[in-house]
């Protein structure tokens, strides 16, 4: 049925079965893409876990992940031991294997955000159903991974975005994520929209967005690469201690500049197919906007993350990121 669920999520097709049983637990549609599954028996490491797919309709590395994921769970090769709340993001973006419909989802995770259309709506009944899940399960702790692949290659094909706010990341978190072989790690360091700056942000959850490689249709993601990560989404589907490893093996960034579009006149000089975290010299002119002028790397070098010439007047056309140091590692 789990498995099935994803296909029919996919497929757009209605489905009668709102609930039903697992061996460990079991499972209810909360929404058109968003299923809750309940385990039978809490352990006491249990946490309170969303794992989010498909924010952007055409990353289905993820999807197939989550697919993983459920397909262990209904074969009970594991047993849930913490509840969890799957969401798949963008559904007509992800039938129409693009990006997004009309705008980007993951810009528009704020209570206040007052726009309309699809995605706005599906921003405010995600948000909802976050909101609903925590508020059930208010004595585990949050945690939210929202997983995604990037547009182009990187020169860390497995990274993790911390969203800022006041909530600190556990140590722990860094141990899990350099076991689930994460390469690097970027600090965000002002507020953004995103889904996982939300539940961060307004719930206190350890929240990252996952870069688990580049974007690849359906049956052309390298999964292999991925299984230290299906791992770590097991190992807290069943409540139990993630695997640990030394998070210095991990690169940390944090981010220096963001670049904004502010013109229809925006370029970027560097080839499209320049890699993520690619690293400019001072004085390298890098793009050049209509309002703002030429833009170039100041007095130290930068690594550019997530350049995109082709988004909205006003968003983030791109990220400047500096080499920082790993956190200190404690044993909480
Ligand atoms: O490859 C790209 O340019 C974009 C990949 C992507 O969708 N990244 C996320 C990052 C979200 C964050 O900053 O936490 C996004 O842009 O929404
Ligand atoms: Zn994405």
């Amino acid at each position: 049925m789990l498995n099935e669920w994803l296909d029919w999520t996919l497929e757009g097709a209605p489905t009668s079965h709102r609930q039903g049983s697992l061996s460990s637990g079991h499972y209810t549609l909360l929404a058109p893409g968003v299923l809750e599954l309940t385990p039978f028996t809490y352990t006491k490491n249990a946490q309170a876990c969303v794992f989010s797919a498909a924010i952007h309709g055409n990353e289905t590395a993820p999807v197939e992940l989550v697919g993983e994921l459920l397909a262990r769970i209904e074969a009970n090769v594991l047993t849930l031991g913490a509840p969890v709340l799957v969401i798949l993001g963008n559904l007509p973006a992800l039938r129409a294997g693009q990006r997004f419909m009309t705008t980007n989802l993951n810009r528009l995770f704020e209570r206040s955000m007052s726009a309309t259309g699809h995605e706005p709506a599906r921003a405010r009944e995600l948000m909802a159903q976050v909101d609903a899940f925590y508020a059930r399960h208010d004595t585990l702790s949050p945690l939210h991974y929202d997983l995604h692949t990037a547009i182009r290659d990187s020169c860390y094909p497995r990274f993790v975005v911390e969203p800022y706010a006041d909530t600190d990341t556990k140590p722990h978190q860094w141990r899990w994520l350099a076991a689930a072989d994460m390469q690097a790690v970027l600090h965000q360091r002002g507020p953004s929209d995103t889904f996982s700056h939300y539940s961060k942000h307004y719930h206190g959850a350890q929240a990252f967005t996952f870069e688990l490689g580049r974007v690849a249709p359906f049956g052309q993601n390298d999964l292999a690469s991925l299984a230290p990560m299906l791992e770590l989404l097991s190992a807290l589907a069943s409540g139990q201690a993630p695997a640990q490893a030394p998070p210095e093996q991990m690169a940390f960034f944090r981010v220096a500049h963001e670049i904004r579009r502010q013109s229809e006149d925006f370029q970027f000089y560097f080839a499209d197919e320049t890699p993520n975290f690619t690293a400019f010299s001072p004085g390298t002119l890098l793009a050049h906007d209509g309002k703002q002028g030429d833009i170039r790397v100041l007095e130290a070098p930068l690594h550019v993350v997530f350049p995109n010439a082709n988004v909205d007047i006003g968003a983030r056309a791109g990220l400047l990121v500096t080499s920082s140091a790993a956190p200190h590692n404690d044993n909480q």
